[in-house]
């Protein structure tokens, strides 16, 4: 990939089809689950990127069989256990492989070790280590970030675990995914009721179910999950809501019509949640709380800066330990299109519209963070001369991107 591209306002709304690629989560989801059944599993319009590949590669290194017969699909074979790999499972910046894996470690007779880049070592998992401990598996974090050491143990006997989630719902969907593999029936429970995108944990539930586990949730915080053996079973991936919110976004700043192939109330995913709020463009509400939507927010600030009237960004604390800092990222990166235009306010961003011809070019710096790269591209539809740095880092989770808008007509010039 080239160093930067630099994005070229259309001469016309942007009209076209295109569809997402499959969905991160449910594709890391159920590679994870059929690797934990016992038969063949065939996972179809699943995504193929950097996180599914830590993922599918950390799988094959605990004896895992998976072929990819196609661009979409993966065919997943377990013997129903994990086997201890012979050397650390090493899983990128990807928070779902992360996070699960460490989770799912319980389940190997044996040492592993669970670690990721640069990126990844900054990322808190501690609360997740605490957790495991306290069902009685084995592991330690010295940091509280990777990488973790879990000595598994073929199972725990742990029946009650309860998980500080404020950092991250994937801690509450590892350990959702672990307990079937416990000896006794599992309840997990939150401290405290709330946590960002409880979306997640019903897309946790519901590939659960679909593998053959029988999870309940008690109440708002609570769930319980029987032991028992997943089942394979054949399952179409939707598509990426997250993706799709850059092509909704793009409609609208441009006022055009892209058919990405799904309707916006078809998806599970938490970030459709982002549809009726992007709809409302160039009139967004004053306040947007982006907890239950989170991957969604970076979209959702590059529209606010086109808006009519500023637009606060709340609920979105835990957006400064994903891929970076998001708030700190948007604030900064916002700001070189037009200075002042977002600012952070405690963990809040508030971005204030700003006339069109007190915007100007910008350099944007992109943190290997494939949503700030995805998002910024966005302002490049109005502002003529965005440049993105790095473009490639958005083979996280969408490496057509580029080609993707490129192919509804949008200028992207690669340089460097
Ligand atoms: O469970 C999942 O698939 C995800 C949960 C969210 O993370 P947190 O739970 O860490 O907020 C989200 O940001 C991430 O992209 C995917
Ligand atoms: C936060 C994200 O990813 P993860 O936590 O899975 O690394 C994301 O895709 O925006």
């Amino acid at each position: 990939m080239t160093d930067f591209v630099t994005i070229v306002p259309p001469a016309r709304p942007i009209e076209g089809r295109v569809a997402p690629p499959g969905s991160k989560s449910i594709t890391n989801r159920a590679l994870l689950l059929a690797a934990l059944a016992r038969g063949t599993s065939r996972l179809t319009g699943a995504l193929k990127s950097d996180d599914t590949r830590r993922m599918v590669e950390a799988l094959r290194a605990m004896g895992v069989v998976v072929e990819e017969p196609d661009a979409t699909s993966f065919v997943v074979t377990g013997t129903g256990r994990l086997q201890a790999p012979a050397a650390p499972l090493f899983l990128g910046n990807a928070g779902t492989a992360t996070r699960f894996l460490t989770a799912a470690a319980a389940l190997v007779e044996g040492t592993v070790v669970v670690t990721g880049d640069a990126h990844m070592q900054k990322r808190p998992i501690g609360p997740l280590v605490a957790a495991l401990r306290s069902l009685g598996v084995a592991a330690e974090a010295p940091t509280g970030c990777p990488p973790v050491t879990i000595h598994g143990t073929d199972g725990f006997d742990g029946e009650r675990v309860t998980i500080d989630a404020g950092l991250s719902s994937q801690y509450v969907s590892a350990l959702l995914m672990l307990a079937p593999g416990g000896r006794r029936p599992v309840e997990v429970a939150l401290k405290g009721d709330a946590i960002g995108a409880r979306g997640y944990i019903d897309l946790t539930c519901a590939a659960m179910r679909r593998f053959g586990a029988q999870v309940e949730q008690r109440d708002l915080a609570t769930w319980v999950v029987q032991p028992g053996a997943y089942r394979a079973t054949d399952l179409h991936v939707e598509p990426d809501a997250s993706a799709a919110t850059y092509l909704w976004a793009a409609e609208v700043l441009t006022g055009g019509a892209i058919d990405i192939g799904t309707a916006p109330e078809a998806f599970t995913q938490p970030d459709a949640a982002a549809y009726a709020v992007i709809r409302r463009f160039p009139h967004l509400p004053p306040v947007i709380d982006g907890s239950q939507m989170q991957d969604a927010v970076p979209t959702l600030a590059v529209l606010a800066a086109f808006n009519a009237t500023p637009v606060r960004f709340t609920g979105i604390a835990n957006l400064r330990v994903k891929e970076c800092d998001r708030v700190a990222a948007m604030a900064t990166e916002l700001s070189r299109l037009s200075p002042g235009l977002a600012v952070e306010e405690g963990d809040d961003l508030v971005v204030t519209p700003a006339a069109p011809e007190r915007f100007g070019p910008a350099r944007i710096e992109t943190y290997s963070d494939h949503r700030i790269a995805m998002s910024m591209a966005l302002a490049g539809l109005r502002v003529p001369g965005v440049t993105i740095l790095d473009p490639g880092c958005v083979a996280k989770t969408y490496p057509d991107y580029w080609r993707d808008i490129a192919g509804l007509g949008v200028g992207v010039q690669a340089g460097g």
